[in-house]
């Protein structure tokens, strides 16, 4: 018998987007649609455009051409807070598509950070970008919570000793500053720190880049728990096959700003089907 197909529902769709630097620079008519509950990765060599199609998607930099839409669902942070990011602003027309549908580029850039710190989390490749150095590691974990009006002293504190330790930090550090802490160690604060808000969808831009393999092995071993616990939807951008292997359901491979091949992470790695592909996979496999 035919096993009925579970059907999530879409969370962010690129429609067409090209942000362009110069010829074949950047990204170009970019197309698909992440579900709930996904981890989509995008590979490509350096210069694919892949961290440029980050930027986009992830409300960072506007697009040439294009919309990045996002379907919101209840419960949102707006009734936590009481920010409204829906309400149509005045000379605001961008909440086409169906209801609870954001057009990324339509809305205030105010809103669109406002998005950002509070349902979406992004994970830079280097942590100093993503932690406030100057103040503790509890304190870096629980600022996203007071972001979305968590105020009790001892709540937040509880919360960032609870993450601290999910992510294998010992939460006896919690009043220690980031920068006594190890390359490996400053990256999973930085998860710490997006996570615990358990944001709806999570951007992570070569989040194990530029670390040991023995850390990065950890690492990954530890996002693939966190994302599959949480069953958090993220945009991975990687240039290593094996993290797309290891964290990603579908992947979308770009070549000079475009995507030349798109499926599910298996499929794609074991049986590639465009020449390029074909080359990334065989240039992992030879020695
Ligand atoms: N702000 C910018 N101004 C001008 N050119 C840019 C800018 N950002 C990216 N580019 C160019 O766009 C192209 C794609 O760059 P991008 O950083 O998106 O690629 P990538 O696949 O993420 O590479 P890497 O893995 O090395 O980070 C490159 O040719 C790059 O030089």
């Amino acid at each position: 018998m035919k096993r009925p197909q579970l059907i999530r529902p879409a969370l962010l769709e690129a429609r067409n987007i090209t942000r362009l630097y110069g010829p074949k620079q950047g990204c170009e008519e970019i197309d698909f649609t992440l579900h709930q509950g996904e981890v989509l990765g995008i590979v490509g060599e350096s210069g694919s455009g892949k961290s440029t199609l980050l930027r986009v998607l992830s409300g960072l930099e506007k697009p040439d051409n294009g919309q990045v839409i996002y379907h919101r669902s209840e419960p949102s942070f707006s009734e936590l807070t009481g920010t409204d990011l829906t309400t149509p602003e005045p000379a605001h027309t961008g909440l086409g598509g169906a209801e609870g549908a954001l057009d990324l580029y339509a809305i205030s850039e105010a809103r669109r950070r406002a998005l950002l710190r509070m349902e979406w989390g992004l994970v830079h490749q280097n942590p100093r970008d993503g932690l406030r150095l100057g103040v503790s590691a509890g304190a870096n974990v629980s600022e996203r919570l007071m972001a979305l009006g968590q105020r009790h002293y001892g709540n937040l504190r509880a919360a960032s000793q609870d993450w601290m330790g999910r992510v294998e930090l010992d939460p006896r550090r919690i009043d220690d500053a980031p920068r006594t802490f190890s390359g490996g160690m400053q990256q999973r604060l930085q998860i710490a720190r997006t996570l615990v808000t358990e944001p709806r969808l999570v951007f992570m831009d070569e989040p194990t880049g530029g670390l040991d393999v023995s850390v990065q092995a950890r690492l990954l071993d530890m996002l693939r728990t966190l994302t599959r616990q949480l069953g958090l939807s993220v945009i991975l951008v990687t240039h290593d096959l094996a993290v797309a292997r290891l964290l990603a359901h579908r992947l979308m491979v770009m070549r000079q700003g475009r995507v030349v091949e798109a499926g599910l992470t298996d499929q794609i790695l074991d049986d590639p089907q465009h020449d390029y592909t074909q080359l990334l996979v065989s240039s992992v496999l030879t020695p």
